[in-house]
């Protein structure tokens, strides 16, 4: 097993323990029948030699009728219970994969078409093991049990089988090992597919401007020949089982039909034992239903192990600390990440900060780290004196809100998308919030003014900004970032933010990335990056002396 089948082992090992009660139903039911399985033949063999033997017939063709129904009636529950079993481990994965990719967060670094891929067909392929592992053990019980009815019917015909079982089983084990890898791989090239697609309908816009629609189309399918190519190795596998165990099985049958007829003729076995002993030759052989369970399992660990690639991927360890009351001072002590190294820098509660630096200088990095969105590779960044580690996610979530350069608008509509992060806030203090980002007067121009469904309401850049700046608004919380989050308004609509942005009334701490000197002018301190650390600190007007300043805004040195 690669080191991938023991991270999906472990995965399907967590999944099964949610089958419940299901997986009891299952096994009890598929107990039942594999003991009427062995049995039928058994009574059938006192039914025929009842049958062919002068004098009334005993209870065993009446026993084999109730074995009979027993079968129907337990081959009716397993598949109940297998689609019952199946359907509630493959919710409870998704349940789990789902929360896992997005607590998250960012630094997983996802693609969203690949995860998706993993999480709709994977969890369904992975949610089949449980239900197909018990099927299968349980499958192996007529095949044993048949074994030792023949060798009580007559040893000699047990040897028989005894010759041939050994290479049904290498059969079988190497069949599990190459249906893993295929399916592997299959999965595997199917989500590259997924990705790429989604990559283009995301840059469907790009796409069509560039005229490219016929080369995308090439490289989202170029992966199809390969899917192909494994989708045949699949069946190959499978099929190659299905021949290979035929051949074995029959020559298997007729060499226990042999033996049996030779005892027969020896006078060591009765007609009804030799009818026996050829059902228990087909049961005893029987890898029909354990190849269809070894093949599931095979599918579902191939799946796994993809899903496993993801669940296996840490989560930013989270805590239970909850943040004591504070003004909202936001400090970096001694922080690297990526192209930020040693940044020590305090934004005393309170006050607004402008961050500006030429593009690439880590800006939204900042940004991000100030709110957890990312965790630096060293230092620390504290809020009111508490590492954001230390935070349960709920309190740093309240403490902190976000608005972006292109907000992503979650919600039915446009009034939920604002509320969004903000449950329960009345609807009043959403409506205040876009008209503090100077949405109101394009929200109330649509359709079904705030609530109009989001789909309904296609908006500009700059009208999307709004939306997102008004729900950072509607959030409150004592920390505001704001990462280029005004860089799509014209310049008399920021202005008009600007003033509540700014104003003295805005009471809490505000992290404001900026392209714009008149932004950066507004802010009570801007603090430069530049060259991978905070370059300089002050007002302004003070920094606009140093040519270089200057240079960020792209004014004359
Ligand atoms: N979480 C992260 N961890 C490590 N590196 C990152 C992370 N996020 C961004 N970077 C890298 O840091 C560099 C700075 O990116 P950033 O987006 O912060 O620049 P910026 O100053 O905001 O630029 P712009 O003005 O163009 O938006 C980039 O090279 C980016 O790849």
């Amino acid at each position: 097993m690669t080191l991938t089948g023991t991270a999906a082992d472990r995965l399907l090992l967590r999944t099964a323990r949610r089958g419940g009660g299901w997986s009891v139903v299952l096994a009890v039911a598929a107990l039942a029948d594999a003991v009427a399985t062995v049995l039928l033949p058994a009574a059938l063999a006192v039914a025929v030699d009842d049958v062919l033997s002068p004098g009334p017939l005993g209870p065993a063709v009446a026993v084999c009728a109730v074995l009979v129904v027993v079968s129907a009636m337990t081959d009716v529950l397993m598949e109940w219970a297998t689609g019952a079993g199946t359907a509630r481990v493959t919710a409870w994965l998704r349940h789990a994969f789902v929360r896992h990719v997005l607590a998250g967060g960012p630094s997983l670094g996802l693609d969203p078409g690949d995860a998706t891929s993993r999480v709709v067909g994977g969890a369904a392929e992975a949610g089949l093991a449980p239900a197909a592992v018990i099927r299968a053990v349980v499958a192996v019980l007529p095949p044993v049990g048949a074994v030792v009815a023949l060798v009580l019917i007559d040893w000699r015909i047990a040897v028989a089988l005894g010759v041939a079982l050994p290479v049904l089983v290498l059969l079988l084990r190497s069949f599990v090992r190459d249906i893993t890898g295929t399916v592997r791989r299959y999965l595997d090239v199917q989500g590259t597919m997924a990705a790429r697609l989604a990559e283009a309908v995301r840059g469907i816009r790009t796409i069509a401007a560039a005229g490219t629609v016929d080369r995308e189309s090439g490289r989202v399918l170029a992966a199809l020949p390969e899917l192909r190519r494994e989708g045949d190795a699949m069946w190959r596998v499978q099929g190659g089982v299905g021949a290979r165990g035929l051949f074995a099985v029959l020559a298997l049958q007729v060499a226990v039909l042999a033996v049996a007829g030779l005892e027969l003729a020896a006078g060591r076995i009765s007609p009804g034992e030799l009818v026996a002993a050829g059902r228990y030759a087909a049961l005893a052989a029987g890898l029909g239903p354990i190849v269809t369970h070894l093949g599931r399992i095979g599918r579902a660990r191939g799946a796994a192990a993809r899903a496993a690639e993801i669940m296996e991927l840490p989560v930013p360890p989270e805590n239970t600390g909850e943040l004591p009351p504070g003004p909202g001072t936001l400090e970096f002590r001694r922080v690297s990440a990526g192209v930020l190294s040693d940044v020590d820098l305090t934004v005393p509660g309170g006050t607004a900060v402008a961050v500006v630096g030429l593009s690439g200088s880590g800006k939204s990095l900042l940004a991000a780290l100030a709110g957890r969105l990312a965790d630096p590779d060293s230092g620390e960044v504290l809020l009111d004196g508490v590492p954001l580690p230390r935070l349960s996610r709920a309190a740093l979530r309240d403490a902190v809100g976000y608005a972006f350069a292109r907000p992503h608008l979650f919600g039915g509509t446009v009034l939920e998308a604002v509320g969004f992060g903000t449950p329960g806030a009345p609807d009043e203090t959403l409506r205040h919030a876009a008209v503090t980002a100077c949405a109101d007067p394009f929200i109330r121009r649509l359709p079904a003014g705030y609530g109009t469904a989001l789909a309904d309401a296609p908006m500009s850049g700059g009208e999307a900004q709004r939306l997102g700046l008004a729900r950072a608004f509607a959030h409150g919380g004592r920390l505001l970032i704001l990462d280029d989050a005004t860089s799509s308004l014209d310049t008399a609509t920021e202005r008009e933010i600007g003033r509540t942005l700014f104003g003295a009334s805005a009471g809490r701490t505000r992290l404001i990335t900026a392209h714009r000197a008149a932004t950066a002018a507004r802010a009570d301190q801007v603090v430069w990056l530049d060259g991978g650390g905070v370059r300089a600190r002050g007002a302004h007007t003070d920094l606009w002396r140093d040519p270089a300043y200057r240079a960020v805004f792209g004014a004359d040195r």
